[in-house]
């Protein structure tokens, strides 16, 4: 039974298949502190969370059995990454369930701040009949400025179009092109600061956005700019801003989102006439806390159950076309890798990995992760190693990934080889997809084979001469230890040969000892897959 804690408020409509799902337990204990985290997490094997849980190091550290974290909406800034990749721990998030609710409260920010209706609000219901003072403007033929065009930019600048507005979009990823098909100009920052009546951030909070919008933007700013930010608190530098607001450079100013929330008492936004502000509401309808937590839920049980998934933000996303090609791959490279750690004797220093064929021309990246966790599992643990964390932890422990491609593999249409240096040795494997079979071993080292990578196999080099084999067989029998399969690769008749046999349960130790005892027989190896 896998236990799914979730510790923020998250509707219940969107993780009753979590709730009904047989093989989960859900506790809902939302408002828990870091510490009473630390003391309960560790019976969990997934978390889910909205913004206000942080899940730090310390919360990863005590997750012991924790594979996945969920964030039901965008933004991750409030899961330590780092901690999480290091531990292995997947972290998925839900990036599209929100993006128009988020975009239509943008609206409701730039139509409130354009007419001052919260200071209007309050003036009216306080008895105040004032009409003069809250004289605002049309946002018809006004120029906007996107700052970030991803999902929520985009569907703010589709809007906008509907206003009247002119649109001037900045996104690293913003092409001509696609300005130009979304009916918007690609512009700079520095074309935006100085040429828009709006202005609307929707980056993410990185290092490169943090004040990307400060004094020395302000200083040259178009006067009379209303800047909304729904996005992250400090995209654009608050202190800076309330400076500008004095100076008369910005008109006003909504804020969904603080540099730390909630704000202090104190902070200056908070009695600013011209600043409104709502408490990050952006993600807050009904209809997108269902959605993200509907999405978030299921990839939380599809990692589980060890099923694929989607939206891990800390693995490079596999694009479909991609997927559907690597994915029955997925198992061969990592027994490859499990068996070539297991055959090699020695400190791990290379990883070569070798795909030759159709596979030539895929983006392989995601295969060599399973590769390489096949190798460092069988030295570092199953538990301990995934494929989030297997590059990082080569990298960690100084092993060296090289990949290589050939579009030519001789008898097979694709070959996976996989060659393992380690301080003592040069071991290599090499497997195929083959229709009708699936995975199998196709060569290990120089020898010719064909065997299914799973179950208990047993190695034994030797001298090709008549007799060996069966001697093996009996030794084997002896042992109450019974042959599925049996393959002999050798390369001349008389000379070296390896004998791989499929056997029903583990050779022990002991038989292993009295098998190598047999004349012109080299070595004996388990291996499990
Ligand atoms: N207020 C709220 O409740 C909510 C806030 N958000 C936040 O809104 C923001 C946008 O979300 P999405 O559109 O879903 O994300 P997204 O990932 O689809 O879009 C972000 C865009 O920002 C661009 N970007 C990155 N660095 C940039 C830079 N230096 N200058 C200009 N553009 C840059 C990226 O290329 C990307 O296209 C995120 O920060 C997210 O956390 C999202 C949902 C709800
Ligand atoms: O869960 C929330 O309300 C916050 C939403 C948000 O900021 C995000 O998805 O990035």
């Amino acid at each position: 039974m896998f236990k799914v804690l979730v510790s923020d408020p998250i509707s219940d409509l969107g993780i009753q298949k979590l709730v009904d799902a047989a093989d989960v337990a859900v506790d809902k204990k939302p408002g828990l502190s870091e510490d009473e985290l630390v003391a309960i997490i560790g019976e969990y094997d997934a978390l889910l969370v909205r913004s206000q849980t942080r899940v730090t190091p310390r919360i990863m550290e005590a997750g012991k059995k924790l594979k996945v974290v969920g964030r039901a909406g965008v933004g991750v800034d409030n899961i330590d990454l780092e901690a999480a990749t290091q531990r292995g721990i997947i972290v998925i998030n839900a990036p599209d369930g929100n993006t128009i609710t988020t975009c239509e409260h943008t609206f409701a920010m730039m139509m409130a701040v354009a007419r001052h209706i919260p200071q209007a609000y309050l003036k009216t219901v306080g008895g105040v009949w004032d009409r003069k003072s809250f004289l605002g403007v049309e946002l018809r033929n006004k120029v906007l400025g996107v700052m970030g065009m991803g999902r929520i930019g985009s569907e703010v600048a589709k809007r906008a179009k509907a206003f009247g507005m002119e649109i001037l979009g900045y996104d690293p990823f913003l092409t001509e092109e696609r300005a130009e098909k979304m009916g918007i100009k690609l512009a700079s920052v520095d074309d935006i600061i100085r040429n828009a009546d709006f202005m609307t951030v929707h980056t993410p909070l990185t290092p490169e956005t943090r004040h990307m919008i400060s004094r020395k933007q302000f200083e040259v700013m178009k006067p009379g700019m209303r800047i909304v930010n729904c996005a992250r608190g400090g995209i654009i530098d608050e202190l800076a801003l309330v400076e500008a607001i004095d100076q008369g450079i910005v008109a006003g100013a909504a804020f969904d989102v603080f540099e730390v929330e909630p704000p202090a008492e104190d902070h200056p936004f908070l009695t600013n006439p011209k600043i409104i502000v709502t408490p990050h509401l952006g993600a807050s309808t009904v209809e997108a806390q269902e959605n993200v937590a509907i999405d978030v839920s299921e990839q939380v049980l599809h990692i589980l159950r060890d099923e694929p998934f989607i939206n891990a933000v800390n693995m490079p996303p596999i694009p479909a076309n991609v997927r559907s090609v690597l994915q029955p791959y997925f198992p061969l490279g990592e027994k490859l890798g499990s068996f070539i750690a297991q055959l090699t004797a020695g400190a791990v220093k290379e990883i070569v990995i070798s795909y030759a064929g159709d596979l030539a021309d895929v983006d392989t990246q995601p295969l060599n992760r399973y590769v390489v966790r096949g190798v460092l599992a069988h030295h570092l643990g199953t538990d301990q190693v995934n494929v989030v964390n297997s590059m990082h932890l080569a990298k960690e422990r100084s092993v060296n990934v090289v990949v290589n491609k050939s579009s030519v593999a001789k008898d097979f249409t694709n070959l996976v080889t996989v060659t393992l240096r380690t301080e003592e040795a040069e071991r290599k494997v090499s497997g195929a997809l083959m229709t009708g079979y699936g995975p199998r071993i196709v060569q290990i080292d120089s020898y010719p084979v064909d065997v299914a990578p799973e179950g208990n196999l047993l190695l034994v080099s030797h001298t090709d001469k008549p007799g060996i084999i069966g001697s093996v067989g009996t030794k084997l029998g002896n042992n109450d230890v019974n042959i599925a399969t049996m393959q002999v690769g050798r390369k001349l008749a008389g000379g070296d040969a390896l004998m791989v046999l499929t056997v029903d349960k583990q050779v022990p130790a002991s038989v292993i000892d009295d098998i190598v005892t047999l004349p012109e027989l080299h070595k004996a190896k388990v291996i499990s897959l």
